[in-house]
């Protein structure tokens, strides 16, 4: 991994036929290829290759050292050493590059400062003119990106029930430039299906784009570019570092002139990912297993427990979701989060208010369980006008799951269920209050 300052005169050869350039003509940083390149070797069970790591430090670290330098001396006056600027690349970041490439099932990866900055450097592929299809449930600052891109760079958003693969191919012309998907959606936990979507979207029109906000499962539990999507990217500050310690982005593909002019966004407005947090989210997929097995169990025990009470409950886990087939015929999980109604904007604040385990805050795939209330949190950058339009429920609490005691979890939100006057309680235990009959329910 770490180079001496003078290269063999081997090395400099091989530098000077380095062929691949970017879009300025300038020599591209490292390959991309997996860090643990699978030609040749067998591939493992998934939780193997999150830990499983091959790289050439001098030393034979076993953790990818920390990289802490903007820059890297070369060995002649031409430049050309494999670094030169952090900007441009660090070895740290194309270490955990290369490892993501391969748990994501991609020949690419690259990584960035935030899950935003990862979909601000795909949605910079389209120019005025392009249309994009995407959901009208999505994570609220994906709606403002998008808004954005709207009101000030001349780009048709289309929003539509993209539960429905129907409505999507409705609105797909030869405008489409991309198609932007979530699956679970994010806080309505309604099913998405890609292979059909992505079928459809290439048949129509062979340039456009099909891309997956693979947030709310991570690789761990979906490999979006497996079926059917030509870009994969996630919130690395969720799942795939699990300690809400850092903001980071990753982005997947398997088309190397689609990796190149993403790479060439991350070097001209310098959004990759800084060494230190390169380290961090490379130390945190590694225990992304068990992680989101712990988390996805306590998930399942508290869906059950809310429902068995009363509670109307969205989560891919529970038979009752109406697109419990749809999500297993693409998941190998139903992740950690889930949220449910209470059909009162006012009892669902005092039961968020009342828990102690639970913390109040937004994000999730934290090893930490935390609660919230998507319309005034996470989601609050939809305009109330809009929220009403999509039907999104105002009184809806979000649980994201994390790796505690499921026993506890359930205690604390049983008290604060009860403090909070949301059920009521029998000698045979408690029972929720009728939820408004209006409220919607989830569906298809
Ligand atoms: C589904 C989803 N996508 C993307 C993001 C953006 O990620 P980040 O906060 O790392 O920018 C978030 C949350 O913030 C999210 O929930
Ligand atoms: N104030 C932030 C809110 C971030 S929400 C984080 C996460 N995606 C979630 O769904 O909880 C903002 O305005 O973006």
């Amino acid at each position: 991994m770490a180079t001496s300052n003078r290269l063999s005169p081997a090395s400099q050869a091989a530098n000077k036929v380095f062929t691949r350039v970017d879009l300025d003509g300038h020599a591209l940083p490292p390959s991309p290829a997996p860090s643990s390149p699978l030609s040749g070797r067998k591939r493992y069970a998934l939780a193997t290759e999150l830990v499983y790591t091959e790289s050439k430090d001098q030393y034979g670290a076993s953790s990818i050292p920390i990289y802490q330098s903007a820059t890297f001396k070369q060995t002649s006056s031409n430049g050309g050493n494999e670094y030169d600027y952090t900007r441009s690349g660090n070895p740290t970041r194309t270490h955990l590059e290369r490892h993501l490439a391969k748990i994501m099932n991609a020949t690419r990866a690259l990584a960035v400062g935030s899950g935003m900055g990862a979909l601000d450097v795909i949605t910079r592929l389209l120019k005025p003119g392009d249309e994009v299809i995407t959901g009208d449930d999505l994570y609220g600052g994906t709606h403002r990106l998008l808004t954005y891109l709207k009101n000030n760079q001349g780009v048709v958003v289309h929003h539509v029930d993209t539960t429905n693969a129907d409505s999507v191919t409705e609105v797909i012309s030869d405008k489409t430039a991309m198609v932007l998907l979530e699956t679970p959606t994010n806080p309505l936990i309604k099913i998405v299906d890609i292979p059909s979507i992505a079928r459809a979207t290439h048949e129509a029109n062979s340039k456009a784009l099909v891309v997956v906000d693979n947030t709310m499962l991570s690789p761990m539990l979906l490999n979006p570019l497996d079926i059917g999507a030509d870009i994969v990217y996630e919130s690395g500050t969720k799942y795939l570092s699990g300690h809400h310690d850092i903001m980071a982005g990753v982005i997947a593909c398997n088309d190397s002139e689609l990796g190149d002019k993403m790479y060439f966004t991350i070097n001209a407005t310098g959004c990759g990912l800084s060494p230190n947090d390169s380290f961090l989210l490379m130390r945190g997929v590694k225990t992304l297993a068990i992680r989101m097995e712990k988390q996805q169990a306590n998930a399942h025990q508290i869906a059950e427990f809310l429902e068995s009470h009363g509670f109307r409950v969205r989560y891919p886990g529970l038979k009752s979701h109406p697109q419990y087939d749809l999500h297993w015929s693409m998941a190998r999980g139903a992740g950690a989060v889930l949220s449910f109604e209470t059909g009162d904007v006012a009892l669902s604040e005092r039961i968020v208010e009342a828990t102690r385990l639970w913390g109040i805050s937004v994000s999730f795939g934290c090893v930490n369980s935390l609660i919230s209330m998507p319309c005034r949190m996470s989601h609050a950058s939809i305009d109330a006008k809009t929220r009403q339009e999509r039907q999104m429920p105002e009184d809806l609490i979000r649980l994201c799951v994390g790796i505690e005691d499921a026993g506890d979890l359930i205690d604390d939100l049983s008290r604060a269920l009860v403090q909070a006057g949301a059920v009521t309680v029998t000698l045979d235990g408690f029972h929720a209050h009728d939820v408004d009959a209006d409220s919607e329910t989830p569906s298809a």
